[in-house]
């Protein structure tokens, strides 16, 4: 015997007879205005973050070789500190790298406008903060982020290279992020350069003197971070460190390579 009781299906599911549902799932979308706690819930907040990487690694993906430079958002035009990150960016820019920050004022706006200067292209990756906050005047490219750890994933996954100067807090939590990651392998292909031997001269001290001493850092920890108050030798550093990594990929695709044919021999003969 044919049951006739109706039928309604939904996307995958299917409703008979007294399970089917009032209203139909676009009317429940379309229909009413809820309540909008729903917002600040932390499947929604998911959502939000996915959305943050989606468009950070729109932004970022197409870029070519680039450089982070970290400094304080503080620091005032025509100081020392300001022509330096400004320099550094001009120099990064001549030769090749996008110049990415943190898109604030200070020395971030420094080496973005030293990049733009140069013609280079100048990112910022700005944050969003509870005081009014915009994107500094000499960014091409820019996005400004909810989420802190989305925002340092970008800098990460989309440099070659961090370049530090003076800075606070900030600029301390860009600085040890970068360098735990590369302490433990998590990145393998970025010099962390510090810039400013007056201002970085104790900490890189007290790492020697009290970290390696206490034993709480390995003896190679150290030479994690490089030192200079030169911005041509912050370039050289990248570049040469850059050359290194294109070698090493060169070798171990050429290992690679070899053993494949090796495999390839192998199994001709066995054939
Ligand atoms: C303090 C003021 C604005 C802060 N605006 C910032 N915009 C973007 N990025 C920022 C900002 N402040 C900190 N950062 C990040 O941290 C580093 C600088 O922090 P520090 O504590 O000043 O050293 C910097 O590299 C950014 O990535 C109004 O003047």
């Amino acid at each position: 015997m044919t049951e006739s009781r109706k039928v309604r299906s939904a996307g995958p599911l299917t409703y008979r007879g007294n399970a089917i549902p009032e209203t139909t799932t676009d009317q429940r979308l379309l229909d009413r205005r809820g309540p909008t706690d729903w917002v600040h819930t932390d499947p929604w907040r998911v959502l939000r973050i996915q959305s943050e990487f989606v468009e950070g690694f729109g932004l970022l993906s197409e870029v070519g070789h680039a450089v982070s430079v970290f400094g304080s958002a503080r620091t005032k035009p025509d100081t020392p500190y300001y022509e330096l990150g400004r320099q550094i960016g001009t120099k990064l820019a001549d030769a090749g790298y996008t110049v990415i920050t943190g898109g604030g004022p200070g020395v971030m706006e420094a080496a973005n406008r030293g990049a733009q200067e140069a013609g280079g292209t100048s990112i910022g990756l700005g944050i969003e903060l509870p005081f009014e906050q915009s994107l500094n005047h000499h960014i091409d490219m820019g996005v400004t982020f909810r989420y802190f750890f989305v925002r340092k994933t970008m800098f990460v996954k989309y440099s070659q290279a961090f370049v530090v100067l003076p800075g606070g807090f900030g600029t301390l939590d860009e600085l040890f992020e970068s360098v735990t990651l590369v302490q433990t392998g998590k990145v393998t292909r970025f010099p962390v350069v510090l810039v400013g031997t007056d201002f970085w001269g104790g900490l890189v001290d007290w790492i020697r003197g009290t970290l390696l001493e206490e034993g709480t850092i390995s003896p190679d920890d150290p030479d994690l971070m490089y030192l200079t108050d030169d911005p041509d030798e912050v370039v050289d550093i990248i570049r040469k460190s850059h050359v290194d990594l294109a070698r090493r990929e060169f070798e171990a695709a050429r290992v690679v390579d070899e053993a494949a044919s090796v495999h390839a021999a192998e199994d001709a003969s066995e054939g």
